[in-house]
């Protein structure tokens, strides 16, 4: 198997007219592996994930996905993708089987009856297949959403907050799913999340972004151990209102009382009613 990265993304950049989301971006995806985008409301992460599905383009940067220029090909790599997210509405009207046959049909897919079948039971979906969709609770259109993003056997699944307001069990489910699914299909999966303990689960890496900048990256584990902290949630608050260290292992114990001291002051803003 090849071990050329997936994703590519080198010195992305976008700007909204005076909003930098995106400053100078540069990360590699490898094959087969789950990398979360990490970062607070606004960092810029469904900007990286809307650029590299070519929803969006860059103001400067270069992207490559499946080794395939996205600025200039993205076609050839968009049949090999696909993405999934709460905050992108499939048609309310139409039934679920509606929906995934619409879908199946614009990604070409070979023996589509029998691709919704399989996906439908595997998913927990077939009996809410001649429901319309926007009769469904949000739990069950998390899972018709990805039923979707699975129709084409993508190699690169992108997902956008994949449990974002779903109850504890059925979050579980999900996440459950989605590990079997990556053991099984060997897919790259790049994720958004606000959910650590999910990225803690399933993901090897995890990409920090800090106000449209990469500010840190490591596996979970490291990033936990670098920090001196017990989880990526005390990590993630770390970064979010200390910025990122250095990388140094070194922090002793009088370090990191500090910075839990730090850490539990909440925001000035907080304290100024
Ligand atoms: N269409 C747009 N026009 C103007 N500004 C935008 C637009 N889309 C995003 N932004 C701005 O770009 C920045 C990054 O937004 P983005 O949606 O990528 O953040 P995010 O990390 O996904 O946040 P969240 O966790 O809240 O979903 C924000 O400051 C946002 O206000």
């Amino acid at each position: 198997m090849s071990t050329a990265p997936i994703v590519v993304v080198e010195e992305l950049t976008k700007r909204f007219d005076t909003v930098v989301a995106l400053d100078h971006v540069s990360f590699a995806v490898a094959p087969g592996s789950t990398t979360a985008l990490l970062g607070g409301n606004g960092a810029g992460k469904t900007t990286t994930l809307s650029i590299l599905l070519g929803l969006l383009l860059p103001t400067s940067g270069r992207v490559t996905v499946l080794g395939i220029d996205m600025l200039r090909h993205r076609h050839a790599a968009l049949a090999r993708m696909n993405f999934s997210s709460p905050y992108v509405d499939l048609p309310r009207r139409l039934s679920v089987r509606e929906n995934l046959t619409v879908y199946g049909r614009l990604y070409g897919v070979a023996r589509l009856r029998d691709r919704i079948v399989a996906l439908s039971d595997e998913l927990h979906i077939t009996d809410l297949l001649d429901r319309p969709l926007g009769q469904l609770s949000a739990g069950q259109r998390t899972r018709v959403a990805l039923a979707k993003s699975l129709l084409n056997d993508p190699l690169l699944l992108l997902l956008d907050e994949p449990t974002a307001s779903l109850d504890p069990d059925s979050g579980d489910w999900i996440r459950a799913y989605l590990e079997v699914y990556q053991q099984r299909s060997g897919a790259t999966i790049l994720l958004a999340s606000h959910n650590m303990a999910e990225v803690e689960r399933l993901c090897d890496h995890v990409l920090m972004l800090r106000d449209g900048r990469i500010v840190d990256t490591g596996a979970p584990a490291a990033l936990i151990a670098r920090y001196g902290r017990q989880t990526l949630e005390e990590v993630f608050i770390h970064i979010a209102r200390r910025g990122a260290t250095t990388g140094d292992a070194s922090a002793t114990t009088e370090d990191t009382a500090d910075r839990d001291a730090a850490d539990v002051q909440p925001p000035a803003r907080t304290l100024a009613r």
